[in-house]
């Protein structure tokens, strides 16, 4: 395991009586891709930017390589930022653009030089250095940005959703160029995004934000399969959640039908969250299903098609590659590891009132 790059410690951060980061704690190893991924508003730039040095903690410190950085400029941290706007100086060619900060550090030429030509060579730009940032596409100028960012040798590069002005196309491509150059340059990435798919595709770890909170932290595998709340269930992917009753250890009541499955400690008869994705429901023959149901809606997908099957006054959202159509009686079957069960949040969970039967 790489050691341990940034601590962040105890971070509180306010903007008037808006709390926007509560007493978080985060560490990333050194060449991770770590993202940080939630919803608008959640805190996510505000984390990004004081790791930048662009804002400061109320509470809370950031140590660097062991050392507090807290209060150090953002010139003077071994971080570089690569905002969603490219901010490029449309005055000046993009070895001017890429020399900036080298020229301001008084960098002799042939240095400069050289850096330009490597940075190029790394974001697949060779030979653009007299053009002016208006004649290249979005995509480009956001590789030169990356570039600018890169000639300084920073330890980390910090992302803000970087891709975020892109086509899908464009930005699907970028994805696979910025993991590669990650791994080119050895170095670590801290990447922010509200894109669940592009954090899936790219990161080591994922970081998952709401309101000033971690709600999880872990590989895309942990976070997909094996969500630790309702929150995350639902904003990673699409995904069945209902409101269900552990009944005993591996059994849960869902609909009011008992499901075996493969979770224990909940205690009995406690409320919890029942979460089911949608490719892990089967359909098959009502009398081999838990229970019965009938097919409302179904849209192709490409790969998969989408349909909406109504159990119990529920609706239930299947994705599969066999199609049912409207109107089929069909059984819903769920493997018992398929099913994860999760705590209420606490608020709920205080609230709720144990249904001893
Ligand atoms: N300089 C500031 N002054 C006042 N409020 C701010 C400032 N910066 C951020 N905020 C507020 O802090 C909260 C979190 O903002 P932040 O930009 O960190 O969220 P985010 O998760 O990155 O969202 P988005 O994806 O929309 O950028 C928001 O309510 C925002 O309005």
């Amino acid at each position: 395991m790489p050691n341990k790059l940034i601590d962040i410690i105890d971070v509180s951060k306010s903007f008037g009586d808006n709390l926007v980061l509560d007493e978080l704690n985060l560490y990333i190893r050194e060449n991770e891709f770590l993202t940080l991924l939630g919803p608008s508003g959640c805190g996510k730039t505000t984390l990004l930017r004081i790791l930048g040095g662009f804002e400061t903690p109320d509470k809370g410190k950031v140590i660097f390589d062991g050392k507090d950085i807290t209060s150090i400029a953002p010139n003077k941290r071994q971080l570089n930022t690569v905002f969603q706007k490219y901010a490029l100086f449309t005055h000046m060619t993009i070895a001017e653009n890429i020399a900036f900060g080298l020229k301001i550090k008084n960098k002799p030429q042939s240095y400069i030089n050289d850096k330009i030509r490597y940075a190029l060579k790394l974001v697949n730009l060779e030979g653009f250095e007299e053009r002016l940032p208006d004649s290249l596409s979005g995509g480009q100028q956001q590789r030169i940005a990356i570039a600018r960012a890169i000639v300084n040798e920073p330890k980390v590069l910090l992302l803000d959703e970087p891709l975020g002005a892109l086509d899908l196309k464009l930005r699907q491509d970028m994805q696979y160029e910025l993991i590669r150059l990650k791994n080119e340059l050895g170095i670590t990435f801290i990447y922010v995004t509200h894109d669940q798919e592009e954090a899936l595709t790219m990161s080591d770890t994922i970081v998952v934000m709401n309101q000033g909170y971690i709600q999880q932290i872990g590989t895309p595998e942990d976070i997909y399969n094996e969500p630790e709340n309702a929150f995350v269930a639902d904003f990673i992917g699409d995904s069945n959640i209902f409101d269900a009753i552990m009944v005993e250890d591996k059994l849960v009541k869902i609909v009011g039908v008992n499901f075996p499955c493969v979770d224990t400690g909940f205690g009995r008869n406690k409320p919890v969250d029942a979460v089911i994705r949608p490719e892990d429901i089967d359909l098959v023959k009502p009398e081999e299903g838990t229970l019965q149901g009938i097919v409302t809606h179904v849209i192709f997908k490409g790969v998969h098609y989408e349909m909406e099957v109504t159990a119990n006054n529920y609706e239930w959202l299947v994705h599969s590659t066999d199609m049912f159509p409207v109107g089929t009686e069909v059984g819903i079957h769920v493997d018992p590891f398929d099913i994860q069960i999760m705590k209420k949040p606490e608020s709920e969970d205080e609230e709720a009132v144990s249904v001893e039967e």
